[in-house]
């Protein structure tokens, strides 16, 4: 069905009989079977759904368990698209709901896969998912209610081609990155060691050696762009105080980071383990070198402590005795004994009796965490190192991060984490409270019925507050029309601005088309130069497109990317395109281009990176007050939802104000918001909301006359 107006009056047409046939007949795709996909298909068949076929390509953790109420204990590690299909269809039989256990950017999830719905929701929790069904759903006409929940925001956002904006007409606020030389030399707040731990550490030691290239890149043109800094502040010195001193500064950082990088300079194969070596001595050896040697390097950089004080190294033999060494094989035995176990079971913190996640382990803790960990790693899951990720999930993975991070906040001063703190940090989490997850579902499924109902003006963009605005605390806009710059669904040129002899292929594909662009199977032609990736290509194929990926943009084939290249990009499984003109410039600052680039045009945000709180509402906060200033003066026009007014309320009937606190929740980006009482103030939420579930005038009234 493509989307069409028929004048039906919103919300009258909800007792009709034809709405009700139309609401059993629709065929609902369900992305995502998490917090807010469990809500949504519990509340589409409450609501007389009856065709839904839901994807996701999870399974069930038991942290999910406290939101997740289709899941069950001993459901966990089960596809969560099955489990939630089979519980569904156990309280509604009537219902036929398809499951698939999958990601949504397979191939066989294509445009006609897509032509085969009435309409897609959303619940998904990361941009590039986000992203690519909002291409699919733009190829095969269909409309898209697209959803997102951070803690106590929400949002609900719909998506009509030619008449609302995509959902990437808006830019998205780009996540926040930390420049690699002060994570790797100076590092002052909890989070600089955490990310250090997971991204450089975690990565040198188990992760691809591409991730670790990547970091070294940057670190490379993170020296290059300071030196050049340096250069021009001289070339511009006025001759005055305040500008010798400007283009003294530059000068001694570029001096220090060089200094600083040549100290520390790494050979990647030091940190391989070594034929016939025993586990906890690599583990030992791997210690020594990162929290003692390079922090005595670093020391010896005085460049860099003559603002600051220097780090102090830390000495294995001092933190762990004999005895605390035989402690830790004999756990490592007792891990080895018990086998792998899954994920779940494989915790360094654990054998080590380490048993709560809220008590900061000392220095000597920290240090049998982190050897346990290591040596865990390659006697009980060999066959990932090389290969590993970071994920939030698994225990021995926050193990190592936490007792990593620590050991250097240890050597700097910084004060250390706890465990549930760290991973928190480590893996930006933002605690999901149930509550929104309800609130949010039952809006997604109002914005469907308005669109099946063809009432095609009445749909609304909605954003939930954490506190009220205008004593409101869900804020309605109308969606604006399509941008027509845009590059997904308008035409928009890109402008790259980039140093043609310096970036690589390898570089602007992972940095700008897959990172930026959100394009996952690649095609590029410039010229007489191409590039491809994904099925199809024959061996010798790759093996050439692989060999370019290493030169610089100018030396490519076909006279390479220079300055007023125009570059096409496109991807086929997602039905899209851009055109990027290059831009060579060899003198962005560190501070406008981290990356080492800059894009310009309607780009969308760049994809969920590591230090960014949470994709699940991608631009919760900053949407939601974008949308009270744009809507202050129609909130009185809205009477398609009702919304709660706080001063009406008795306090006690309140889950969400019950436990507010004093001040909006601040996106996760340091340790001081790190202090627990989230998720002391999350446990308290879903208490309270499942008490007052049944008080249905507390949250939202669809105002049905
Ligand atoms: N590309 C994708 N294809 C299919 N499903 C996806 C894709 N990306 C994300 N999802 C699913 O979207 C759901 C989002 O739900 P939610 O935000 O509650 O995440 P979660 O992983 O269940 O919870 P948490 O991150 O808090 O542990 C997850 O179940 C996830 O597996
Ligand atoms: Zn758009």
């Amino acid at each position: 069905m493509a989307v069409e107006a028929t004048g039906a009056t919103w919300p009258a047409v909800l007792r009709t009989k034809e709405l009700q046939e139309k609401i059993k007949s629709a065929k609902v795709l369900c992305v995502g079977a998490g917090g807010i996909g469990c809500e949504l298909l519990k509340t589409l068949v409450c609501t007389g759904f009856r065709n839904i076929e839901v994807i996701d390509l999870d399974t069930i953790e038991t942290s999910n368990l406290n939101r997740q109420f289709l899941f069950r204990k001993h459901h966990v590690g089960q596809s969560k698209a099955n489990t939630a299909a089979q519980v569904v269809k156990g309280f509604c039989p009537a219902a036929s709901i398809t499951a698939h256990h999958a990601n949504i950017k397979e191939g066989r999830f294509d445009v006609d896969f897509l032509r085969g719905f009435d309409i897609v929701l959303n619940g998904l929790d990361n941009l590039e998912a986000r992203r690519h069904v909002n291409r699919l759903c733009l190829a095969a006409e269909r409309p898209l209610v697209e959803s997102g929940t951070a803690g106590y925001l929400g949002q609900v956002t719909v998506h009509l081609k030619g008449r609302t904006e995509c959902f990437e007409c808006q830019p998205k606020p780009t996540p926040k990155s930390f420049p690699i030389c002060t994570l790797r030399n100076t590092p002052d707040r909890p989070i600089h060691t955490i990310v250090w731990a997971k991204d450089l550490l975690f990565n040198r030691l188990f992760g691809p050696p591409e991730a670790v290239s990547d970091l070294d890149d940057q670190a490379r043109r993170e020296e290059q762009q300071q030196q050049a800094e340096a250069e021009a502040a001289a070339a511009t010195e006025g001759g005055d105080e305040a500008s010798g001193d400007a283009a003294a500064d530059a000068a001694a950082a570029a001096a220090a980071t060089a200094a600083a990088n040549a100290a520390t300079a790494e050979d990647p194969s030091f940190f391989l383990r070594r034929d016939g070596e025993a586990s906890l001595d690599y583990a030992g050896r791997v210690f020594e070198r990162v929290y003692t040697t390079d922090i005595e390097s670093l020391c010896g950089v005085k460049e860099l402590w003559e603002k600051r004080p220097p780090p102090k190294p830390l000495r294995l033999t001092e933190l762990l005795p004999d005895p605390d060494m035989a402690a830790i094989r004999s756990a490592l035995e007792g891990a080895k004994a018990k086998g792998p176990g899954g994920q779940a079971a494989c915790s360094a913190s654990r054998a080590l009796g380490l048993a709560n996640a809220s008590q900061k382990w000392t220095a000597a803790q920290n240090a049998s965490v982190l050897l346990l960990a290591v040596a865990m790693y390659h006697e009980l899951r060999k066959e990932e190192v090389g290969s590993a990720s970071f994920d939030k999930d698994d225990d021995l993975a926050v193990d190592f991060v936490t007792a990593a991070s620590n050991l250097r906040s240890f050597c700097y001063g910084i004060p250390e984490q706890s465990l549930f703190d760290a991973k928190g940090m480590a893996g930006n989490i933002i605690h999901a409270i149930a509550t929104t997850n309800a609130i949010i579902s039952g809006l997604i499924v109002t914005e469907a019925l308005k669109i099946l109902a063809g009432c095609l003006e009445a749909v609304r963009n909605t954003y939930l507050y954490e506190f009220p605005t205008s004593k409101r605390q869900l804020v309605v806009q109308r969606p604006d029309p399509p941008c027509k710059n845009c590059m997904v669904c308008g035409k928009a040129q890109l402008t790259l601005r980039i140093s043609t002899e310096v970036a690589t292929l390898a570089s602007l594909l992972s940095g700008v088309i897959k990172k930026r662009l959100a394009v996952s199977t690649p095609n590029l032609v410039c010229g007489g130069f191409m590039y491809e990736e994904g099925e199809g290509l024959d061996e010798d194929e790759v093996a050439a497109y692989a060999a370019l990926l290493p030169r610089t943009l100018s030396a490519l084939p076909g006279g390479g990317l220079r300055h007023g290249s125009v570059l096409t990009v496109q991807d086929q499984s997602q039905h899209f395109g851009v055109d990027i003109i290059i831009a060579h410039s060899d003198d962005l600052k560190a501070e406008d281009a981290p990356e080492g680039f800059l894009l310009e045009g309607d780009v969308p945000a760049a994809q969920q990176q590591p230090q960014e709180p949470t994709a699940a509402a991608p631009a919760g906060a900053a949407a939601a007050a974008a949308a009270a200033k744009r809507n202050a003066n129609e909130f009185k026009e809205e009477d398609g939802v009702l919304v709660l007014d706080d001063d009406d309320e008795e306090a006690g009937a309140k889950p969400a104000a019950a436990v507010q606190a004093p001040s909006r929740k601040r996106a996760l980006e340091d340790g001081e918001d790190r202090d627990g009482t989230d998720a002391k103030r999350a446990k308290g939420v879903e208490a309270v909301s499942a008490a007052a579930a049944e008080d249905d005038d507390d949250v939202v009234i669809i105002d049905d006359d």
